[in-house]
């Protein structure tokens, strides 16, 4: 058993071998959901209407991204449409949940679905990636900022006052809770804990996302 999880390691590192993991694409409308899968998929920016109906795509990430193929579903955020997303939780991978990192009015909108998202009982152990997009954008909000909205706690290294802090927008946030946005569960890296880490990100300029797939791919169980 200790022998194959670690082949199975080298061969992911080795970029030899496939995950294949349901990936839920959520967040707001006008996020930037359905041009990040676009880009993932064809490595190319477009124009979309917004999502009215649910659409999958099988995506193989490159080794860039952690080598897996995703079954990636891009459910739409517009408020009417949200209510289709509890359809899609069972058997679950992973949630890629997705802001606007310009659109503050909105954050608190934001934060509410995500915390509602993080008490769903059938998400417990699902990893959630969290993507504060439109970096490239002036006036974006700082991922401190995003992190104060979304009640995460500091990452260690800035708690303990190290240079992680100049990582700033670009940088990243490492936080394991579970529960509502900024409770921290089971504590201590005990059982019971589940990933949410936070990157910030530009769809448009294709940064930052690469490293925050990297990240949900070695958290896919
Ligand atoms: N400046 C900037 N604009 C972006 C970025 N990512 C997406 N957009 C723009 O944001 C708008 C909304 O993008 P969509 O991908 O349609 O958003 P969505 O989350 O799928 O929205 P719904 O389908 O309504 O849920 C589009 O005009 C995109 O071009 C980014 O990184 N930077
Ligand atoms: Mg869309």
């Amino acid at each position: 058993m200790v022998l194959s999880n670690w082949f199975s390691k080298l061969l992911g590192f080795l970029g030899l071998q496939h995950k294949s993991a349901k990936i839920l694409f959520l967040g707001l409308d006008n996020a930037g959901k359905t041009t990040l899968l676009h880009v993932l998929r064809d490595d190319r920016v477009a124009q979309h209407q917004p999502t009215q109906y649910p659409t999958s795509e099988e995506i193989h990430l490159p080794s860039t991204c952690g080598s897996i193929v995703l079954r990636a579903f891009d459910l739409g955020g517009h408020r009417l449409v949200r209510s289709v997303w509890r359809d899609y939780f069972p058997r679950v991978d992973g949630v890629v949940f997705l802001l606007d990192s310009t659109d503050r009015e909105r954050l608190p909108e934001a934060a509410t679905e995500l915390t509602a998202l993080l008490r769903e009982p059938c998400l417990a152990d699902v990893p959630f990636l969290v993507l504060g997009n439109k970096i490239d954008l002036p006036g974006a909000a700082s991922e401190g900022e995003l992190r104060n909205w979304l009640g995460l706690p500091p990452p260690p290294a800035a708690a303990a006052g190290s240079s992680g802090a100049k990582l700033g927008s670009w940088g990243r946030l490492a936080a394991f809770f579970g529960g509502p946005a900024g409770a921290r569960q089971g504590g201590g890296g005990g059982g019971g804990e589940r990933p949410v880490e936070l990157f910030m990100c530009s769809v448009l300029r294709r940064m930052g996302f690469g490293e925050g797939f990297r990240w949900l791919s070695q958290h896919i169980k």
